[in-house]
């Protein structure tokens, strides 16, 4: 349920509240029919909406899209865990949703957060050596086991996973499961999930109950049923795009890079 709260609205006026709780009723019944039609992207749809957001007609550079993501990463976390005094160990994979979660630590880390990184296999690109020495200039620990933390945020695999999962990640994913005492928080979709949402080989590692995930863009299949906490990110695809995608116009209250797409 959508407080007036969440609006920011308690410390005005009378007339101020009556119009802000005009608008916030507007934008609540607006993010419920969001809600009700949401669109689930494929992973071949979501590569697509990358490709058209880094092609020559929009411009971006992967590094700028990362940096918006891993920053609506941490602001998720924080409204998720409601404390700022928290420990997160980001588990990062190879490829852009390892990125997403080094940029996040980051920001994390200068939101006051205890950070630590848990990155097996850096990958190849010029771009995560830099996001690395970001995060060593930041004094944030780089570690080969798990610490208890009060939340994990899996970054390993995004919208690019394909098959089972190979290791070095399938100890790691298998620990995070065993990890009872921290909340799992899931960037883009949930590690070792199918990306388009079809089910899973008996037997397959795969992050078990995840407590949160945040989206990127739009939601993936994947998380069509999930039934925790969801929020999405990425509030940097310009219209055209978005129409071109037949995407939702998602309802992001205010100025914020994140909206709640359901509370836990
Ligand atoms: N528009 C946006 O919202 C943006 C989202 N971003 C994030 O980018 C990811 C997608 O990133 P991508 O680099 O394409 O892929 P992944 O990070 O999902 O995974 C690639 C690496 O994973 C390895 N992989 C794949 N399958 C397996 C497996 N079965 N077992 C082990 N390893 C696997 C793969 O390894 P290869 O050996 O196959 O090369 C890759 O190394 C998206 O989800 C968002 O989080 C962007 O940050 C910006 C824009
Ligand atoms: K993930």
């Amino acid at each position: 349920m959508i407080g007036f709260a969440e609006f920011g609205i308690s410390r005005l006026s009378k007339f101020q509240r009556h119009r802000a709780g005009a608008q916030s009723i507007r934008h609540v019944s607006r993010k419920l029919a969001v809600l009700r039609s949401m669109k689930y992207l494929n992973a071949e749809t979501a590569a697509a909406v990358d490709e058209s957001l880094m092609g020559a007609e929009v411009g971006f550079t992967l590094e700028q899209l990362m940096e918006l993501a891993g920053l609506a990463v941490a602001q998720a976390v924080v409204d998720f865990v409601k404390s700022p005094d928290c420990s997160v160990i980001v588990v990062a994979g190879p490829g852009n949703n390892g990125g997403d979660g080094l940029v996040a630590a980051r920001h994390l880390k200068q939101f006051g957060y205890k950070v630590q990184v848990l990155y097996p296999k850096q990958g190849r690109n010029e771009h995560y050596s830099k996001l690395r020495k970001q995060l060593d200039a930041e004094n944030i620990e780089f570690v080969s086991e798990f610490t208890p933390a009060d939340v994990i945020l899996d970054s390993i695999f995004g919208f690019s996973f394909k098959g089972s999962v190979r290791d070095p990640f399938r100890e790691v994913i298998s620990s995070i499961n065993s990890q009872q005492s921290s909340k799992v928080v899931c960037v883009d979709v949930p590690s070792g999930w199918d990306v388009d949402g079809k089910e899973h080989d008996q037997g397959s590692v795969r992050i078990e109950n995840p407590d949160c995930v945040i989206s990127l863009t739009a939601p993936k299949a994947a998380v069509q049923n999930f039934e925790g906490a969801h929020y999405l990110g990425g509030r940097f695809v310009p219209e055209h795009v978005r129409e071109a995608f037949d995407l939702e116009r998602y309802p992001y209250p205010g100025d914020k890079g994140i909206l709640l797409l359901k509370s836990h």
